[in-house]
């Protein structure tokens, strides 16, 4: 699907943002793990969240609701699961890949993954080598790099692993990896990156110790099914929050955002660029940090985006990149080559479309160099790379050019934000 986006001012209302990504297909791996129900609200109906609840259903699991944003996910323990009849594809996500693999690598069966093209040139050895070192059996494309990957499940041993990259798919796989070994799995991250599984596993009843950047959780422990409420996905308000930011006349209310400190790196640099926000009713549900966000419109400054920020804005700096557009000053993002194996490369892929959108911008391997502000001139055909988050930043910064824009391949906006096009036409 082809999205024209026209220009449009004075962006108001209150609006809610759907349930975050990363708790929501967290809910239905543990979910699936613990023994009896887990009760989950708020729910991320979009495509990345139903492939992984439809591959843990393949394996026998049983989901009702499946499709709404309340679910009960009958739990079957670490041990009941049961071999997939046919191949477990999972689209376009990443995170259900890398950490499905932890949990398939000690199951008693023979399982096959796969996902979308974009996914099938997404690297995977950074879980599939330290699984091995485990004792999992994965084969693949590029010696067990490259998906489709199939899997025999092993009796796991346990590991401790320094990661070189601060991943929390890295994390997460050999943490669930680690429910199914004797004795602690600890993982050592270079900086750290999202903690929701350390906090959900934690929630269900394992051990899990965290002291800085090392995470270790005891095996096979008694996980119990739980009543989870998503948040709404902080990643997701980015949008609407630089959209008020750099349009004029703007305030929008986003409601009941998640704000665990691990993902919420974009408020950081926002106040860095003196965003005008205020955090309203602040409280914790499931361990998790909430508040709903009041934005305007503002005059922002340019910052420095790099270091140990970064894992906690990773998916946010194509729309950071938008906002850098109207932020006086040279903005550096630097520190990020991770971008360069998401979705798609998302350095390249934002620098090729900003400039077709008129803004001069400086590609460099690891971020980008935006001096601002600059006008975003519009009356172009943009593509998302099949990028979800490309799509949506593209779109926003469509609201502010000087001529409509047009968006092609935008499909991918429900693997993360199925009413995104609906919220902006409502604002
Ligand atoms: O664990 C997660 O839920 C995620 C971790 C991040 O990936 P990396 O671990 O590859 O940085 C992030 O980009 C992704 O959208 C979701
Ligand atoms: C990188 C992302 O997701 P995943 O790695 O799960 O595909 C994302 O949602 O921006």
């Amino acid at each position: 699907m082809d999205l024209k986006v026209q220009p449009k001012s004075s962006l108001r209302g209150n609006i809610k943002m759907p349930g975050d990504k990363s708790i929501s297909h967290r809910s239905v791996m543990i979910g699936s793990l613990a023994a009896g129900k887990t009760e989950v609200s708020g729910f991320l109906t979009g495509e990345d969240c139903l492939n992984t609840a439809k591959a843990f259903q393949n394996m026998g699991v049983k989901i009702e609701g499946l499709g709404s944003e309340e679910m009960v996910i009958h739990g079957v323990g670490l041990n009941g699961l049961q071999e997939p009849e046919s191949i477990l594809d999972v689209g376009n996500s990443g995170t259900s890949m890398r950490l499905m693999l932890g949990i398939l690598s000690g199951q008693d069966f023979y399982s096959v993954i796969t996902g979308d093209e974009s996914l099938s040139q997404r690297p995977m050895a950074r879980v599939t080598d330290p699984l091995k070192e485990m004792g999992a059996e994965i084969y693949g494309r590029d010696n067990g790099n490259l998906a489709p990957l199939t899997v025999r499940g092993q009796e796991l041993t346990n590991l401790e692993y320094d990661s070189p990259v601060a991943s929390a798919q890295v994390k997460s796989c050999i943490l669930l990896a680690g429910l199914q070994a004797d004795g602690a799995t600890i993982v050592n991250e270079p900086e750290k990156s999202r903690d929701h599984t350390e906090r959900m596993l934690e929630y269900f009843g394992a051990e899990v110790e965290v002291s800085g950047l090392q995470v270790s959780v005891k095996g096979r422990p008694a996980l119990k099914g739980k009543k989870i409420t998503v948040p709404s996905d902080i990643s997701s308000a980015a949008f609407f929050l630089v959209a008020a930011l750099i349009n004029q006349d703007s305030e929008l209310v986003l409601e009941n955002v998640g704000l665990n400190p691990t993902r919420a790196g974009i408020l950081e640099v926002l106040d860095e660029m003196e965003a005008d926000y205020e955090l309203l009713d602040e409280r914790l549900e499931n361990k998790e940090p909430i508040a709903d966000i009041k934005v305007k419109s503002s005059d922002l400054k340019a910052t420095t985006i790099g270091g140990e920020v970064i894992p906690k804005l990773i998916d946010e700096i194509p729309i950071l990149a938008v906002a850098a557009t109207q932020a006086e000053g040279r903005t550096v993002i630097k520190d990020a080559a991770e971008l360069r194996v998401k979705e798609t490369d998302r350095i390249s892929a934002m620098v090729t479309e900003l400039k077709k959108l008129g803004i001069e911008v400086e590609e460099k391997e690891d971020g980008m160099i935006i001096e601002g502000p600059q006008s975003i001139q519009g009356g172009v055909q943009c593509q998302s790379y099949g990028d979800h988050r490309i799509a949506m930043s593209l779109a926003v910064a469509g609201l502010i050019a000087k001529e409509d824009i047009v968006i092609t391949n935008t499909d991918c906006i429900k693997t993360s934000f199925p009413n995104f096009i609906d919220l902006i036409d409502e604002i």
